[in-house]
């Protein structure tokens, strides 16, 4: 493997919920990058973001990574959820909530 596939391997098996994003959850440099930001909240479980505009190594390995091409991407428990449309969709169904809950995923204290 290589070492920015390592590296993303050990970002996504580091916590339960990862956002490779584009800006920080903080300061969004982008609009759907903000969605999913805002979803997370919403639902209330933590999660750890990294900004792909400060590392273009792991910008590019991503989306070979995991064949996708765009930011944002939502991990959980080591596997792509997906981007902006699949989340606010899943969201809205209830889908993401249900698949954190049967992770084990709790809320923020
Ligand atoms: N429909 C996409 C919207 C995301 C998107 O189009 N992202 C673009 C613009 S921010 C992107 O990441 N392009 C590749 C890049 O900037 O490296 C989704 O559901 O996530
Ligand atoms: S940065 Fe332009 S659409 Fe995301």
């Amino acid at each position: 493997m290589s070492t920015i596939n390592e590296r993303i391997r050990q970002q996504i098996e580091g916590d339960d919920v990862v956002l490779y994003m584009k800006g920080t959850p903080v300061f969004p440099m982008c609009g759907f990058s903000a969605a999913v930001v805002q979803v997370l909240n919403q639902v209330g479980v933590p999660f750890q973001s990294y900004n792909v505009l400060d590392d273009m190594e792991l910008r590019q390995g991503l989306k070979e990574f995991s064949n996708w091409p765009t930011f944002p991407q939502l991990y959980v428990k080591g596997e792509l959820v997906g981007g902006c449309d699949i989340v606010r969709e899943m969201y809205e169904s209830g889908e993401l909530q249900q698949l954190l809950a049967e992770k084990g995923i709790t809320h923020k204290a």
